[in-house]
Protein backbone atom coordinates (compact mmCIF):
# COMPACT_ATOMS: atom_id res chain seq x y z
CA UNK A 1 0.00 0.00 0.00
CA UNK A 2 1.38 3.42 -1.01
CA UNK A 3 2.49 5.41 3.08
CA UNK A 4 1.17 8.44 0.97
CA UNK A 5 -3.01 8.60 0.88
CA UNK A 6 -3.30 12.68 0.04
CA UNK A 7 -6.98 13.70 0.93
CA UNK A 8 -9.08 16.90 0.66
CA UNK A 9 -12.48 17.94 2.30
CA UNK A 10 -15.48 19.29 0.67
CA UNK A 11 -19.21 20.34 0.60
CA UNK A 12 -22.27 21.67 -1.50
CA UNK A 13 -24.48 23.30 0.60
CA UNK A 14 -22.78 21.31 3.50
CA UNK A 15 -23.66 18.31 2.37
CA UNK A 16 -19.55 17.05 3.10
CA UNK A 17 -17.09 14.83 1.83
CA UNK A 18 -13.86 13.54 2.24
CA UNK A 19 -12.42 13.78 -1.66
CA UNK A 20 -9.88 10.70 -2.18
CA UNK A 21 -7.64 11.56 -4.93
CA UNK A 22 -6.84 8.01 -6.83
CA UNK A 23 -6.74 8.53 -10.48
CA UNK A 24 -5.32 4.95 -11.17
CA UNK A 25 -7.63 3.03 -8.56
CA UNK A 26 -4.81 2.06 -6.74
CA UNK A 27 -6.20 2.67 -3.40
CA UNK A 28 -9.10 0.08 -1.70
CA UNK A 29 -11.82 1.31 -0.02
CA UNK A 30 -13.69 -1.27 1.23
CA UNK A 31 -17.09 -0.21 3.35
CA UNK A 32 -15.24 -0.24 6.48
CA UNK A 33 -12.44 2.73 5.47
CA UNK A 34 -15.10 4.39 3.98
CA UNK A 35 -17.22 4.44 7.28
CA UNK A 36 -13.94 5.21 9.44
CA UNK A 37 -12.49 8.06 6.66
CA UNK A 38 -16.06 9.73 7.89
CA UNK A 39 -16.03 8.99 11.25
CA UNK A 40 -16.94 12.54 12.74
CA UNK A 41 -14.78 11.69 15.62
CA UNK A 42 -12.45 8.99 14.83
CA UNK A 43 -11.75 10.00 11.41
CA UNK A 44 -11.71 13.03 9.17
CA UNK A 45 -15.71 13.05 8.77
CA UNK A 46 -18.29 13.27 5.97
CA UNK A 47 -21.67 12.32 4.97
CA UNK A 48 -19.76 10.38 2.29
CA UNK A 49 -16.85 9.92 -0.01
CA UNK A 50 -15.79 11.37 -3.65
CA UNK A 51 -13.50 8.68 -4.74
CA UNK A 52 -11.78 10.27 -7.68
CA UNK A 53 -10.64 7.84 -10.55
CA UNK A 54 -9.86 8.04 -13.63
CA UNK A 55 -12.93 5.77 -15.82
CA UNK A 56 -10.68 3.94 -17.62
CA UNK A 57 -8.78 2.95 -14.61
CA UNK A 58 -12.32 1.54 -12.90
CA UNK A 59 -14.54 -1.74 -14.17
CA UNK A 60 -17.54 0.22 -13.64
CA UNK A 61 -17.03 3.14 -15.40
CA UNK A 62 -14.10 2.07 -17.75
CA UNK A 63 -17.13 1.94 -21.24
CA UNK A 64 -18.09 5.69 -20.24
CA UNK A 65 -14.35 7.14 -20.71
CA UNK A 66 -14.69 7.97 -24.48
CA UNK A 67 -16.95 10.37 -23.18
CA UNK A 68 -15.87 11.43 -19.47
CA UNK A 69 -12.27 11.23 -18.36
CA UNK A 70 -13.02 11.17 -14.86
CA UNK A 71 -15.06 8.65 -12.82
CA UNK A 72 -16.96 9.85 -9.86
CA UNK A 73 -16.93 6.26 -7.07
CA UNK A 74 -19.50 7.44 -4.59
CA UNK A 75 -19.92 6.12 -1.39
CA UNK A 76 -22.15 6.64 1.20
CA UNK A 77 -21.00 7.42 4.47
CA UNK A 78 -21.52 4.09 6.02
CA UNK A 79 -19.67 2.35 2.97
CA UNK A 80 -22.58 1.65 1.14
CA UNK A 81 -22.58 2.21 -2.97
CA UNK A 82 -25.24 4.42 -4.35
CA UNK A 83 -26.07 5.10 -7.87
CA UNK A 84 -25.87 8.71 -7.56
CA UNK A 85 -24.72 12.01 -5.17
CA UNK A 86 -25.91 15.85 -6.73
CA UNK A 87 -24.03 17.57 -4.30
CA UNK A 88 -21.61 15.11 -4.56
CA UNK A 89 -20.75 15.35 -8.44
CA UNK A 90 -20.79 19.24 -7.81
CA UNK A 91 -17.93 19.32 -5.46
CA UNK A 92 -16.27 16.36 -7.61
CA UNK A 93 -16.09 19.21 -10.46
CA UNK A 94 -14.62 21.83 -7.87
CA UNK A 95 -12.01 19.56 -6.74
CA UNK A 96 -11.35 19.11 -10.52
CA UNK A 97 -10.87 22.46 -11.18
CA UNK A 98 -9.15 23.05 -7.54
CA UNK A 99 -6.70 20.48 -9.45
CA UNK A 100 -6.03 22.11 -11.86
CA UNK A 101 -7.12 18.72 -14.19
CA UNK A 102 -9.98 20.79 -15.82
CA UNK A 103 -11.12 24.98 -16.07
CA UNK A 104 -14.10 26.58 -15.79
CA UNK A 105 -17.36 25.88 -17.75
CA UNK A 106 -18.29 22.60 -19.38
CA UNK A 107 -17.07 19.30 -18.41
CA UNK A 108 -18.74 15.91 -18.25
CA UNK A 109 -18.21 13.11 -15.09
CA UNK A 110 -19.09 9.75 -15.60
CA UNK A 111 -21.01 8.40 -12.39
CA UNK A 112 -22.86 4.79 -11.60
CA UNK A 113 -25.89 6.84 -12.98
CA UNK A 114 -24.62 7.68 -16.34
CA UNK A 115 -22.50 10.37 -17.66
CA UNK A 116 -23.09 13.95 -16.22
CA UNK A 117 -22.81 17.48 -17.60
CA UNK A 118 -21.62 19.96 -15.05
CA UNK A 119 -20.87 23.45 -15.49
CA UNK A 120 -18.61 25.78 -13.36
CA UNK A 121 -19.41 29.14 -13.40
CA UNK A 122 -16.64 31.58 -13.91
CA UNK A 123 -15.48 32.98 -10.23
CA UNK A 124 -16.55 36.62 -11.35
CA UNK A 125 -20.23 35.42 -12.25
CA UNK A 126 -20.29 33.59 -8.71
CA UNK A 127 -18.78 30.47 -9.07
CA UNK A 128 -21.74 28.18 -8.70
CA UNK A 129 -21.43 24.35 -10.23
CA UNK A 130 -24.47 23.53 -11.94
CA UNK A 131 -25.09 19.85 -13.15
CA UNK A 132 -27.53 18.41 -15.48
CA UNK A 133 -29.20 15.47 -13.30
CA UNK A 134 -31.04 13.22 -16.30
CA UNK A 135 -34.70 12.58 -16.07
CA UNK A 136 -36.92 12.36 -12.65
CA UNK A 137 -39.15 8.85 -12.62
CA UNK A 138 -42.52 7.86 -10.79
CA UNK A 139 -42.56 4.27 -9.99
CA UNK A 140 -45.39 2.68 -10.22
CA UNK A 141 -47.08 0.53 -7.37
CA UNK A 142 -48.52 1.04 -3.63
CA UNK A 143 -48.61 4.45 -2.28
CA UNK A 144 -45.98 5.04 0.20
CA UNK A 145 -46.80 5.60 3.24
CA UNK A 146 -43.75 7.51 5.49
CA UNK A 147 -44.30 7.63 9.61
CA UNK A 148 -42.59 9.47 12.47
CA UNK A 149 -43.58 8.63 15.88
CA UNK A 150 -47.67 8.90 16.01
CA UNK A 151 -47.42 11.16 12.29
CA UNK A 152 -48.20 9.72 9.21
CA UNK A 153 -48.03 11.43 5.21
CA UNK A 154 -48.15 10.20 2.19
CA UNK A 155 -45.01 9.92 -0.05
CA UNK A 156 -44.02 10.41 -3.60
CA UNK A 157 -41.74 7.84 -4.98
CA UNK A 158 -39.65 10.03 -7.26
CA UNK A 159 -36.47 7.95 -8.40
CA UNK A 160 -33.48 10.17 -9.25
CA UNK A 161 -31.21 7.50 -10.13
CA UNK A 162 -31.71 6.93 -6.52
CA UNK A 163 -34.53 6.31 -4.69
CA UNK A 164 -36.53 9.24 -2.93
CA UNK A 165 -39.77 9.30 -0.66
CA UNK A 166 -41.07 12.83 -0.54
CA UNK A 167 -43.64 13.83 1.92
CA UNK A 168 -45.40 16.94 2.20
CA UNK A 169 -45.62 18.13 6.38
CA UNK A 170 -46.88 21.18 7.96
CA UNK A 171 -43.81 21.77 10.16
CA UNK A 172 -40.45 20.37 9.53
CA UNK A 173 -39.94 19.93 13.56
CA UNK A 174 -42.46 16.88 12.58
CA UNK A 175 -39.46 14.74 11.05
CA UNK A 176 -38.44 14.79 14.66
CA UNK A 177 -34.60 13.93 15.54
CA UNK A 178 -34.21 11.96 11.63
CA UNK A 179 -31.69 9.82 13.59
CA UNK A 180 -32.95 6.59 12.89
CA UNK A 181 -34.53 5.93 9.14
CA UNK A 182 -38.63 6.88 8.66
CA UNK A 183 -40.51 3.86 8.74
CA UNK A 184 -41.98 3.55 5.16
CA UNK A 185 -45.01 0.96 4.08
CA UNK A 186 -45.42 -1.07 2.20
CA UNK A 187 -41.70 -2.48 2.87
CA UNK A 188 -41.64 -3.91 -0.37
CA UNK A 189 -41.73 -0.06 -2.20
CA UNK A 190 -37.85 0.41 -1.22
CA UNK A 191 -36.24 -2.93 -1.09
CA UNK A 192 -32.28 -1.48 -1.23
CA UNK A 193 -33.49 1.37 1.28
CA UNK A 194 -34.47 5.07 0.54
CA UNK A 195 -33.80 8.62 1.00
CA UNK A 196 -36.88 10.51 2.99
CA UNK A 197 -37.57 14.00 2.44
CA UNK A 198 -40.09 15.86 4.44
CA UNK A 199 -40.80 19.74 2.84
CA UNK A 200 -42.97 22.81 3.51
CA UNK A 201 -43.57 25.60 1.50
CA UNK A 202 -41.83 28.55 1.67
CA UNK A 203 -43.82 30.86 -1.38
CA UNK A 204 -44.44 30.64 -5.23
CA UNK A 205 -42.26 27.53 -6.04
CA UNK A 206 -40.17 27.69 -3.04
CA UNK A 207 -39.99 24.95 -0.49
CA UNK A 208 -37.39 24.07 2.25
CA UNK A 209 -36.93 20.54 3.14
CA UNK A 210 -35.20 18.08 5.55
CA UNK A 211 -33.65 14.85 4.90
CA UNK A 212 -32.63 11.29 6.39
CA UNK A 213 -30.45 9.69 3.92
CA UNK A 214 -29.55 6.06 3.20
CA UNK A 215 -26.68 5.38 4.56
CA UNK A 216 -25.65 8.99 6.06
CA UNK A 217 -28.59 9.88 8.00
CA UNK A 218 -29.99 13.19 8.41
CA UNK A 219 -27.59 15.25 6.07
CA UNK A 220 -27.42 19.49 5.41
CA UNK A 221 -28.11 18.82 2.09
CA UNK A 222 -29.16 16.16 -0.70
CA UNK A 223 -29.19 17.18 -4.48
CA UNK A 224 -30.69 14.29 -5.88
CA UNK A 225 -33.56 14.50 -2.68
CA UNK A 226 -33.65 18.78 -3.55
CA UNK A 227 -34.63 17.39 -7.49
CA UNK A 228 -36.77 15.19 -6.63
CA UNK A 229 -38.56 17.59 -3.71
CA UNK A 230 -39.25 20.10 -6.58
CA UNK A 231 -40.13 17.86 -9.21
CA UNK A 232 -43.00 16.71 -6.67
CA UNK A 233 -43.88 19.92 -5.85
CA UNK A 234 -44.37 21.27 -9.85
CA UNK A 235 -46.56 18.11 -9.91
CA UNK A 236 -48.83 18.94 -6.52
CA UNK A 237 -49.03 22.49 -7.51
CA UNK A 238 -49.90 21.67 -11.47
CA UNK A 239 -46.75 23.13 -12.72
CA UNK A 240 -45.92 19.68 -14.71
CA UNK A 241 -43.07 21.27 -17.77
CA UNK A 242 -44.35 18.86 -19.91
CA UNK A 243 -48.09 19.70 -19.46
CA UNK A 244 -47.65 23.31 -20.07
CA UNK A 245 -44.12 23.39 -22.34
CA UNK A 246 -42.39 25.60 -20.25
CA UNK A 247 -39.41 25.22 -17.76
CA UNK A 248 -40.25 25.27 -14.28
CA UNK A 249 -38.04 26.58 -11.65
CA UNK A 250 -37.94 26.09 -7.87
CA UNK A 251 -35.85 27.55 -4.89
CA UNK A 252 -35.04 24.31 -2.21
CA UNK A 253 -33.63 25.67 1.09
CA UNK A 254 -32.12 22.85 3.12
CA UNK A 255 -29.82 22.91 6.75
CA UNK A 256 -26.93 23.87 4.84
CA UNK A 257 -28.00 26.09 2.32
CA UNK A 258 -30.16 26.74 -0.95
CA UNK A 259 -30.27 24.97 -4.41
CA UNK A 260 -32.30 25.99 -7.70
CA UNK A 261 -33.83 23.22 -9.65
CA UNK A 262 -35.37 23.68 -13.22
CA UNK A 263 -37.26 21.09 -14.90
CA UNK A 264 -37.86 21.58 -18.62
CA UNK A 265 -40.62 20.55 -20.60
CA UNK A 266 -38.72 17.44 -22.06
CA UNK A 267 -37.89 16.46 -18.40
CA UNK A 268 -34.20 17.49 -18.00
CA UNK A 269 -33.70 18.65 -14.38
CA UNK A 270 -30.90 20.91 -13.70
CA UNK A 271 -29.37 21.85 -9.86
CA UNK A 272 -27.57 24.70 -9.18
CA UNK A 273 -25.34 25.78 -6.26
CA UNK A 274 -22.17 26.11 -4.13
CA UNK A 275 -19.08 23.96 -4.35
CA UNK A 276 -16.46 24.44 -1.51
CA UNK A 277 -13.23 23.18 -1.08
CA UNK A 278 -12.33 23.70 2.71
CA UNK A 279 -9.20 21.62 3.03
CA UNK A 280 -6.57 19.04 1.92
CA UNK A 281 -3.77 16.82 3.55
CA UNK A 282 -2.47 13.72 4.26
CA UNK A 283 -4.06 10.18 5.68
CA UNK A 284 -1.67 8.52 8.24
CA UNK A 285 -0.71 5.72 6.93
CA UNK A 286 -0.32 3.56 9.64
CA UNK A 287 -4.18 4.79 10.81
CA UNK A 288 -5.47 3.91 7.60
CA UNK A 289 -4.04 0.44 7.65
CA UNK A 290 -5.83 -0.30 10.62
CA UNK A 291 -8.95 0.20 9.13
CA UNK A 292 -8.47 -1.31 6.33
CA UNK A 293 -5.99 -4.11 7.03
N1 LIG B 1 -26.19 13.46 -0.79
C1 LIG B 1 -26.44 12.94 -2.07
C2 LIG B 1 -27.15 11.63 -2.14
C3 LIG B 1 -26.20 10.51 -1.72
C4 LIG B 1 -26.74 9.12 -1.96
C5 LIG B 1 -27.88 8.76 -1.07
N2 LIG B 1 -27.54 8.76 0.32
C6 LIG B 1 -28.38 7.36 -1.47
O1 LIG B 1 -28.01 6.36 -0.82
O2 LIG B 1 -29.11 7.27 -2.46
C7 LIG B 1 -26.97 13.97 -3.04
O3 LIG B 1 -26.53 15.14 -2.93
O4 LIG B 1 -27.68 13.62 -3.98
Amino acid sequence: MSTRIAFLKGHGTENDFVIVPDPDNAIELPPAAVAALCDRRAGIGGDGVLHVVRSAAHPEARQLAPEAEWFMDYRNGDGSIAEMCGNGVRVFARYLQHAGLVGEGDLAVATRGGVKTVHIAKAEAGGDVTVGMGKAFFPEGDDVTVSVADRQWPALNVNMGNPHAVAFVDDLAHAGTLYDPPPFSPASAYPDGVNVEFVVDRGPRHVAMRVHERGAGETRSCGTGACAVAVAAARRDGADPAATGAPVTYTVDLPGGRLVITERPDGEIEMTGPAVIVAEGEIDAEWFETVNP
